[in-house]
């Protein structure tokens, strides 16, 4: 077994209540392509925690959710008004253009990556013809990639934007639970009740070993969304096995718990991190990820002690922590940097 990364949080295993929830979903058959009672529980569980009778729907992964339910709110002419650092920008690869047929992602430049009002009507109002791929959606990440949060009223006044010039309005919530925990408010508050239109809630970061949660809590966007599922081949024979871990992290609200354990564990490296000269925190803190700037031959030799991490997001070095970090290796984390930092200083 590897010792413990913080590249990602999608290095982490699976949490105890998700294991558990698949294990006790193991049991016997059960009926197929997501008419088995698990996955009626799961999507019952989600309106519970979310107040809301939404449409719900289980895919594999964040990259699909979020290709599926902007093609759900998107035709193929149209365009998505998305930040210079979006996920679906940078990093799915062009599967929310191939699965829309061809809708356009217009990114509009931001800070630090969280999309303000005055930037989506810029790119709204920029043009009416017919050249122009008509802007028909805003997608938003809650936390952004960059680890920053929206605060509901940020989300209140990009929702009455949207609503003013026509728009749906999608949430990317890959780690939507770090969000709620960290803002102390409800799954409500932070979606429908400011705005969101649909959101893409992440399983798999938050401890499951795969599945996102896909919830339109305006029903009619979901129209067509399960053939759009099946098509996409994301649709699960085994579906009970992609919804049974959300009734288990859902349950007594452990989802939050595992949320408040990451982002607990990025304010401790981010402390432990403050005092070495050569290391400035890039964005601050607000979630689960912490993003740090450093000479490059300090992350050479980070990168010889075995340490792994991204440096292709916000132009810094990333390290995310998940419901499993252990503080132990935090502390072995922060040790190192300085070490290697001090070894830079004095070469
Ligand atoms: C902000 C964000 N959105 C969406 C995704 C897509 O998830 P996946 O890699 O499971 O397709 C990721 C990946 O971790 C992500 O960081
Ligand atoms: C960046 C990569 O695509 C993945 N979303 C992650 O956050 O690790």
């Amino acid at each position: 077994m590897t010792a413990q990364q913080f590249a990602s949080d999608n290095y982490a295993g699976i949490c105890p209540a998700a294991f558990n929830a698949m294990m006790e979903a193991n049991a016997g058959s059960a009926v197929s392509y997501g008419q088995d009672d698990w996955t009626s529980r799961a999507a019952d569980a989600l309106r519970s925690a979310f107040e809301h009778d939404a449409d719900v729907y289980f895919v594999f992964n964040g990259t699909a959710a979020n290709s599926l339910a902007l093609a759900s709110l998107c035709r193929s002419y149209e365009s998505i008004i998305a930040a210079d650092f979006a996920h679906i920008e940078t990093d799915e690869c062009g599967a929310p253009e191939f699965f829309s047929n061809g809708a356009k992602i217009l990114t509009a430049p931001t800070d630090r990556g969280k999309l303000t009002p005055i930037a989506i009507r810029a790119i709204a109002k920029s043009r009416n013809d017919i050249h122009f791929p008509r802007p028909a959606v805003v997608t938003i990440t809650q936390p952004t990639e960059t680890g920053l949060l929206y605060t509901l009223d940020e989300i209140q006044s990009i929702s009455t934007a949207c609503r003013e010039l026509g728009l749906k309005l999608h949430m990317d919530g890959a780690r939507f639970a770090n969000a709620v925990a960290a803002l102390n408010c409800s799954p409500a508050d932070m979606t429908w009740r400011v705005g969101v239109d649909v959101l893409c809630c992440g399983g798999t970061k938050g401890g499951m070993g795969i599945g996102e949660a896909v919830l339109f809590f305006d029903r009619d966007l979901a129209r067509g969304f399960d053939y759009r599922c099946k098509q996409a081949g994301q649709l699960a024979s085994k579906m009970r096995f992609l919804a049974a871990p959300w009734v288990g992290m859902l349950q007594d609200g452990r989802w939050l718990e595992y949320a408040r354990h990451a982002n607990s564990s990025a304010r401790l490296l981010g402390r432990l991190l403050q005092d070495i000269e050569e290391i400035q925190l890039v964005y601050p803190v607000e979630a689960n990820a912490v993003f740090i700037s450093m000479p490059p031959d300090v992350g050479l030799r980070l990168r010889k002690r075995g340490w792994l991490f991204y440096e292709f997001i916000g132009d810094a070095a990333r390290f995310m922590f998940a419901w499993d970090a252990d503080r132990n290796r935090i502390e072995k984390l922060a040790q190192d940097i300085r070490e290697c930092s001090y070894s830079a200083t004095n070469s």
